[in-house]
């Protein structure tokens, strides 16, 4: 897939070329200094931040990140480009950036498709030079507030046969081994949130030359059909902290499905409140 919002390594090098940009590396920041691509600064907050979706934690989350863009340089006039190594093996870390980006309102984000992994494919330039972005005013706006749910909106849509609660997780958290990639007890509880009906992640991505890419749209919708995902179905994506959700909601919005929202507090956030309902156990 190759057009709306994943861009291709060539497609990146003649962008930045040509207009404003700011390319965002997500990764850590031991890999960032090994070599990135030349300009790029990097924001690895973009993958770690826990975030809550109660007010003060939706409030944190808004403050907090759209200093971060400005800081790196975001004014609302640049194309945000957004990488991480591969896109299998961060647990979709730059998407993570992308839905932070369109919920505060972003105008203008790609994402790398195959990052860092698929640009080194390619041939292109990396560099190891320090880059000291110019901090701008990031244009925060509320046109994606609605994009991402809290526990309240989860609730709803626990009690909606029509809204998909989609988890995305690895299996051992699905099947409730473990509690998170964190390590199997990091979180107090396992389970699945009630009803949820299950695609790991990885199934969104098929593996290339040039390392796992985003399948195609037919391929995307193949998948959704599995559990019963039409366009036109609403649903709610979780993981365990929003990053692989991240992955998921680029592929179906890329596929053409509709009304696709985050809950980003997810399983970190869901499963410390022993008042919210679980699904614990086997899931068959
Ligand atoms: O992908 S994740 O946010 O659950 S670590």
């Amino acid at each position: 897939m190759t057009d709306g919002s994943l861009i291709s390594p060539a497609g990146l090098e003649s962008l930045v070329a040509s207009e404003p940009c700011v390319v965002i590396d997500t990764r850590a920041p031991e890999a960032y200094a090994a070599g990135h691509i030349p300009g790029a600064v990097n924001l690895h907050d973009i993958f770690t931040y826990l975030a809550t979706s109660s007010p003060e934690g939706i409030a944190e989350l808004r403050g907090k990140f759209a200093e971060e863009f400005g800081s790196v340089g975001l004014s609302g006039a640049e194309t945000a480009v957004i990488y991480e190594q591969s896109m299998a093996t961060g647990f979709g870390q730059s998407c993570r950036g992308y839905f932070l980006l369109q919920y505060l309102g972003y105008p203008k984000i790609k994402v790398l498709h195959g990052g860092y992994e698929a640009w080194e494919a390619a041939g292109l330039s990396t560099s190891t030079d320090a880059v000291a972005p110019q901090p701008k005013t990031f244009p925060v706006s509320d046109i994606g507030a609605e994009l991402m749910m809290d526990v309240a909106d989860m609730m709803e849509a626990i009690k909606s046969e029509g809204v998909v609660k989609l988890d995305v997780r690895d299996i051992d958290e699905w099947i409730a081994e473990s509690s998170s990639p964190y390590g199997k007890d990091f979180c107090p509880r396992k389970g699945r949130i009630p009803g949820a009906r299950w695609i790991e992640w990885y199934r969104m991505m098929k593996p290339t030359a040039s390392g796992p890419m985003i399948k195609s749209k037919d391929e995307v919708l193949a998948e959704c059909a599995t559990v019963g995902i039409t366009p036109e179905t609403p649903v709610a994506i979780y993981c365990f902290k929003g990053a692989r959700a991240s992955n998921t909601y680029l592929a179906l919005k890329e596929a053409g499905v509709k009304d696709v929202k985050i809950y980003f507090g997810s399983w970190n956030e869901w499963s410390r409140d022993p008042a919210l309902p679980i699904e614990e156990g086997l899931p068959f």
